[in-house]
């Protein structure tokens, strides 16, 4: 939603009644060698969306899940997978699909972990890479789940590279980004649909959704069941939200300068809201002797998967992004976020701020605002019922 919407796309949504919850792994009925997996991955309980969601997702029902960044989705949708899955067969059974490269290899990795004792098959089919590796891959080994983008699934689709016969169900996680009409991967999400048995389940999942959102997803999906969790022991209340009142664009460099010691306490992604500025930005703290890194839509994927892999492993602590990094990413150590630009769609306030604080742990937000972003501020306030603090002096004090 873009800042002049907010008022009529406020969401009505309801959680289904009796919503069966699980307050533990083991009371799911889940395989012995999945919940092995999910216990050496190093959880111990379920997170509040995992308690209600995995048992329904593995019931065959078609499902929204709504919940708070870093609040644990990607396991949600994965187990209630790697429940389902044959893996005696070696065909592809399960599609996920995200809106980034980066997203579609994380949430495959995650499959791989979880999945470590099952032997499961899972594969990263994201555009940017030559298409005969994949197939080599897929072609070579089977392939039981399939997570990527869109556009390069679908072209393996129309191609009859990828097998979709057998295909029950079908992921969109960020859902509501997937089906915005702004970026053009509606129409794919409808085509890669139409290639699916009839019957596949579809589970929707993200943080935020849109009213516009869950009437798109009615023309796929029969008798929903819908979990909304609000609020979660595991929120986004760790995350302390700041602005600094930088009042002109030209004084927001500066700003972050003075900043930058604190940026490195951990690691820290910094947005801003175009490509070129991206560019501009990290050209011109690398000229001042910052160490930082960057990464954006424009840049070639080999060059992308090393920002991130430095980025993973801590080897650069700082990175400068757009929003392409807004959604999903699941770095643990990022403790702060910082809006150089305040962002142009309103939800991605929630998924860039999201990108700290993971599964509880206490993160840093802070919104560098120049005058014409007063009233922006204002309304993401309002919009989420939050309070954006003034940013006290003392850095120290941030917490
Ligand atoms: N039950 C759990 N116990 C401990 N850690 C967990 C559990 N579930 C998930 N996590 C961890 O929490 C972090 C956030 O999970 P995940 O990336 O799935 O969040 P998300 O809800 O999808 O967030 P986003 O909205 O940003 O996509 C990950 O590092 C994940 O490994």
């Amino acid at each position: 939603m873009s800042f002049d919407r907010e008022d009529d796309s406020r969401l009505k949504f309801k959680t289904s009644k009796k919503l069966r919850v699980s307050p533990t792994f083991e009371t799911m009925n889940l395989k012995d060698d999945l919940l092995r997996g999910i216990y050496s991955y190093g959880f111990e309980a379920p997170s509040s969306i995992q308690s209600r969601a995995i048992t329904q997702i593995i019931s065959g029902k078609d499902v929204i899940a709504q919940a708070q960044s870093g609040t644990g989705k990607t396991a949600t949708f994965t187990i209630g997978m790697l429940q389902v899955l044959e893996l005696k067969r070696k065909d592809l059974q399960a599609l996920v699909l995200s809106p980034t490269r980066e997203l579609a290899s994380q949430s495959c990795q995650v499959v791989s972990n979880l999945g470590d004792y099952l032997n499961v098959k899972a594969f990263a089919l994201t555009g940017g890479k030559a298409l005969k590796d994949d197939l080599k891959r897929i072609q070579s080994s089977g392939c039981h789940v399939v997570s990527g983008t869109p556009g390069r699934v679908l072209d393996l689709m129309k191609r009859q590279m990828v097998q979709t016969r057998n295909v029950q169900m079908l992921v969109l996680d960020e859902a509501d980004e997937l089906l915005s009409e702004s970026l053009g991967f509606k129409q794919q999400i409808y085509d890669i649909f139409a290639r699916l048995p009839p019957g596949c389940q579809v589970v929707v999942v993200s943080a935020t959704m849109s009213k516009d959102i869950l009437e798109v997803t009615k023309k796929f999906m029969s008798d929903p069941v819908k979990i909304l969790v609000k609020r979660d022991e595991i929120s986004l209340e760790g995350i302390s939200q700041y602005f600094v009142d930088v009042s002109k664009e030209e004084w927001k460099f500066d700003t972050l300068c003075d900043l930058y010691d604190s940026l490195t306490i951990t690691q820290c992604v910094i947005f801003c809201n175009t490509r070129k500025k991206v560019d501009w930005l990290s050209k011109k703290l690398t000229q001042s002797n910052f160490a930082v890194v960057s990464m954006h839509g424009d840049m070639r994927q080999d060059e992308r998967d090393k920002v991130m892999n430095d980025f993973r492993t801590g080897h650069s602590r700082v990175l400068i992004s757009t929003d392409v990094w807004a959604r999903g990413i699941d770095v643990q150590q990022i403790s702060l976020v910082i809006n150089y630009d305040m962002p142009e769609i309103m939800e991605n306030y929630i998924h860039r701020i999201g990108r700290s604080g993971r599964f509880g742990r206490k993160g840093v937000a802070i919104n560098f605002i120049t005058r014409e972003d007063v009233s922006k501020l204002r309304a993401t306030e309002r919009m989420y019922g939050i309070k954006i603090k003034p940013m006290p002096a003392n850095l120290k004090e941030l917490s």
